[in-house]
């Protein structure tokens, strides 16, 4: 078995490292200062780092100057997220060296800007599929964008590198990851998928890793690391193939 990439998620809304409930604004437990978080994640051994503007998602206004400059600190490679939607915030995501950005509400609202980036950036995109059930949902989650599937094999044909797939109803939730999203997913398209969700567990880490074989790729892992259900060492050890 493949290793299964682990990438550890800072969000950060109001300048502080939060974890929200299935996503939704005002469910928010701080876990203080986000440069902190990441380099603890990676002092721990993390190669990946998952870094969400979410007041950019939310449109509640940015993060920016504070993202950039915890990108800038870490040596590991960085997943940006969050607001990324019109050529300034890419050049600005861009800027700060991360090694690909994440575009949730921009794959829905504005597929010919999604299709032109992705055939001048290659695999420096990623799109977040958000689900609830199969419908996807864009502007922090709070409002519906069409049907998985359909959107799927558009980006699949506009040569999308890969995906970061989220089931809503798991996301902040500790209830496990949604396998069968992963494995309906995998199924449908031949690029890497990443796991978003529900992660509770070393058990619920070696599941979504017997999926590497089927197409997943990673796992972002949040809640359950700010919560102590397990170190990000014994997560590594746990997945390492
Ligand atoms: O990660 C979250 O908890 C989250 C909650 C609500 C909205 C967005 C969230 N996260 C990330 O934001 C991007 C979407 O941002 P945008 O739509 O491109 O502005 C999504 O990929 C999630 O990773």
């Amino acid at each position: 078995m493949s290793k299964l990439e682990l990438l550890p998620a800072v969000d950060v809304r109001d300048g502080q490292a939060v974890r929200l409930v299935h996503g939704e604004s005002g469910s928010e437990t701080s876990y203080g200062d986000p440069l902190e978080a990441a380099l603890a994640w990676q002092r721990a051994g993390a190669e990946w780092l998952h870094l969400v503007d979410l007041d950019a998602a939310f449109g509640t206004g940015d993060n920016r100057e504070r993202i950039a400059e915890v990108a800038r600190s870490m040596d590991l490679k960085v997943e940006l997220s969050g607001g990324i939607r019109d050529d300034a915030s890419l050049a600005a995501a861009l800027a700060t060296g991360c090694t690909r950005v994440n575009l949730g509400t921009a794959a829905l609202e504005t597929p010919e800007w999604v299709a032109k980036i992705i055939a001048e950036h290659g695999d420096k995109i990623a799109v977040g599929l958000d689900v609830r059930g199969t419908t996807l949902r864009g502007r922090g989650w709070t409002r519906d964008g069409g049907d998985l599937y359909e959107t799927l094999e558009r980006l699949d044909a506009e040569g999308c590198a890969r995906y970061v797939v989220t089931d809503i109803a798991k996301d902040g939730t500790l209830q496990g990851p949604n396998l069968q999203l992963l494995r309906d997913v995998c199924a449908a398209t031949d690029r890497p998928v990443v796991a978003s969700g529900g992660v509770s567990s070393l058990d619920d880490l070696r599941a979504i890793a017997s999926l590497v074989p089927e197409g997943v790729e990673g796992a972002i892992v949040g809640k359950a690391l700010y919560a102590e259900a397990f170190t990000l060492e014994e997560a590594l050890e746990a997945v390492a193939g």
